[in-house]
């Protein structure tokens, strides 16, 4: 153990010196009371360390100790239904030690040790191993089975496993004989949360996260293992949004990181996650989520460490073969913290005083996610998508942290509070949201779904372009000088808005809509289109188009039920024909 003194105290910025010996990157207890701090900057004798914990009161000549390891986080059991703050300490758990207000240098476990699993192993002893096999199981929670896994650098023959039981985390359950000598591997693994866990090979992204929330799956489509962004300013829906998202997308896990600035935000989270229920299974969703929650009382530094901790665990949840989903909320918050910190450590700014740096930590963060092959010696496959809220100042999309996302990422959703005052929900602005994953996941919706999935799909996004010229028109000269052809496309556009974008999160029926229930919807709204324009140019009025019937069948098709929906769709089609041809 190297043991150094402070220097120099900038906010959570703090310098040491007789740290030679310490590398970048360790973690270092700084002070009397032993706070948690990262080096991010040595030269030869002195040390710049970043303190996870409010520094006030820290005194020149007080010691830091290092702990010979890197910031790095605890996976195993007993990690799915936590709440932790940046560094991966249980809130809970702090709070039971220290009551609200929490105390400085608290140790306190990231998983219970004391707690027993029952451990079912799944390989012999003799078998050939490396990093990323299973070989064995823990029902976590009820809806989650933990992959007990070789950790990623282990290889080499299993000399002996446990049997079925109840074990600890840090318990011995397996001997692996490596080249080096032999590894005793436990339930636990840690891993330096800076650095990505490896995979072998990163796949096409050509799958879609199926959310069933029709603005983002039939429009704006972020693949499996893709990135996407979303801005939500106040009033917008985006908490809403952000838990359709967590409940209905078809993801194994969900890991969730608040960086929330105002202590209200994140009060919100922790009320309301752990509320949610999995529409899966009826169980609590924090059965397969992980929340990440920086406390207003906490330090930007712990900030900067939470997106790092959050996609860590996300990535181990991967390496399971899981599908995770990621969310964090905002970067802009995070990104706010990379600043808070550079200027502390008088770096050059860049744009608006943010580091020089910001562009490649934030390109550094989304390429974590991907859909992969895992390391271990059966290829799985699996996703870690991920989808990041940025907060721009005022709205202002062209600020640095916005821009530098949107180079980033490849799906923009944009959150929109004058749709919201509309009570148009999800107020997902379609002129301005682009997905560019359409072309990739093309495929699968064409062969899965319906052979014209993408044709329609951009038939409707035309028409909905179209629509926004229309309506300056509109506003200049009036509804009535618009000619016929226009006016009825004036009507399918509303019903695209209206009865296909427009999804009601608080509806049993229409909170979540399937596939096959999407296309149904686009297929019958462009049908009418068609329909209509040909009964146009038979000679009929757009009064009469307009006046049709089957308009409020199409308004109630969102509210079909799943099972019922084919029936009911074919109804509706053969109704649009009839009522068109007869007009
Ligand atoms: N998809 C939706 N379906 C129906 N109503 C919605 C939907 N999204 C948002 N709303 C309505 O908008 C209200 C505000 O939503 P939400 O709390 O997400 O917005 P917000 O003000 O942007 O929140 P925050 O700033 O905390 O993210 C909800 O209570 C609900 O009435």
């Amino acid at each position: 153990m190297i043991t150094g003194r402070i220097i120099k105290i900038a906010g959570p910025v703090i310098v040491g010196d007789g740290m030679k010996g310490t590398q970048m990157n360790e973690m270092v207890r700084v002070g009397e009371e032993g706070l948690i701090g990262e080096i991010i900057e040595l030269e030869g004798d002195t040390a710049t360390i970043q303190v996870y914990e409010e520094t006030a009161g820290i005194k020149p000549g007080e010691q830091i100790e290092s702990t010979g390891g890197p910031l790095s986080v605890e996976l195993g059991p007993g990690i799915l239904t936590s709440i932790y703050d940046g560094i991966q300490r249980p809130l809970e758990n702090i709070k039971a030690l220290t009551g609200d207000y929490i105390e400085r240098g608290v140790d306190v476990p990231a998983l219970p040790k004391d707690k027993k699993w029952k451990f079912t192993p799944k390989v012999s002893a003799g078998a050939q191993v490396k990093g990323g096999d299973v070989i064995g199981e823990v029902q976590e929670t009820s809806s989650i089975v933990h992959k007990i896994m070789i950790p990623p650098k282990t290889e080499g023959t299993l000399k002996s496993i446990v049997s079925e039981g109840e074990y600890t985390i840090v318990d011995d359950i397996a001997e692996v004989e490596t080249s080096a000598g032999v590894e005793k591997v436990q339930m636990v693994q840690k891993w330096p949360v800076r650095v990505g866990r490896p995979y072998k090979a990163k796949l096409d992204p050509d799958i879609p996260l199926v959310t069933g929330q029709r603005a983002q799956d039939t429009f704006f489509t972020v693949a499996k293992g893709g990135t996407a962004a979303m801005p939500g300013p106040f009033g917008s829906g985006k908490t809403v949004t952000q838990q359709q998202l967590a409940k209905w997308a078809d993801a194994d896990i969900v890991v969730y990181i608040g960086c929330g600035e105002r202590g209200n935000e994140m009060t919100e989270v922790l009320t309301e996650f752990p509320e949610l229920e999995d529409p899966k299974t009826g169980k609590p969703l924090m059965d397969r989520t992980v929340l990440i929650a920086n406390t207003s009382n906490m330090p930007v530094a712990a900030r900067e460490a939470s997106v790092y901790t959050g996609i860590t665990i996300a990535e181990y949840f991967r390496d399971m073969g899981y599908d995770v989903a990621l969310m964090a909320d905002s970067t802009s918050r995070w990104a706010e913290a990379m600043r808070e910190i550079s200027g502390r450590l008088e770096e050059m700014p860049g744009e608006e005083g943010y580091p020089a740096y910001l562009a490649s930590k934030l390109a550094q963060f989304y390429e974590r996610a991907g859909r992969v092959t895992t390391v271990g010696t059966e290829d799985k496959v699996a996703s870690l998508t991920v989808v990041g809220a940025v907060s721009p100042p005022g709205g202002d999309l062209s600020e640095p942290v916005t821009q530098n996302t949107l180079r980033i990422s490849k799906v923009f959703w944009a959150l929109d509070s004058s749709l919201a005052d509309k009570r148009h929900f999800p107020s997902i602005d379609w002129l301005q949201s682009y997905s560019l994953y359409v072309d990739s996941i093309a495929g699968w919706w064409n062969t899965n779904v319906g052979e014209d999935w993408r044709e329609l799909r951009d038939e409707a996004m035309l028409l909905l372009q179209k629509e926004s010229e229309l309506q300056e028109i509109v506003q200049l000269v009036g509804p009535d000088a618009l000619p016929d052809r226009e006016r009825v496309t004036l009507e399918t556009t509303r019903m695209l808005r209206e009865d296909f974008l427009q999804q009601n999160a608080f509806h049993e029926i229409d909170t979540y809509c399937a596939p096959a229930k999407q296309y149904g919807m686009l297929k019958t709204i462009v049908m009418f289109q068609e329909h209509a324009t040909a009964a146009l140019e038979r000679g009929a009025a757009s009064n009469e188009i307009i006046a049709l019937s089957v308009k409020e069948d199409i308004g109630r098709m969102k509210y079909i039920p799943e099972a019922e929906f084919e029936a009911e769709i074919k109804a509706i089609q053969d109704k649009v024909i009839k009522q068109t041809s007869e007009v």
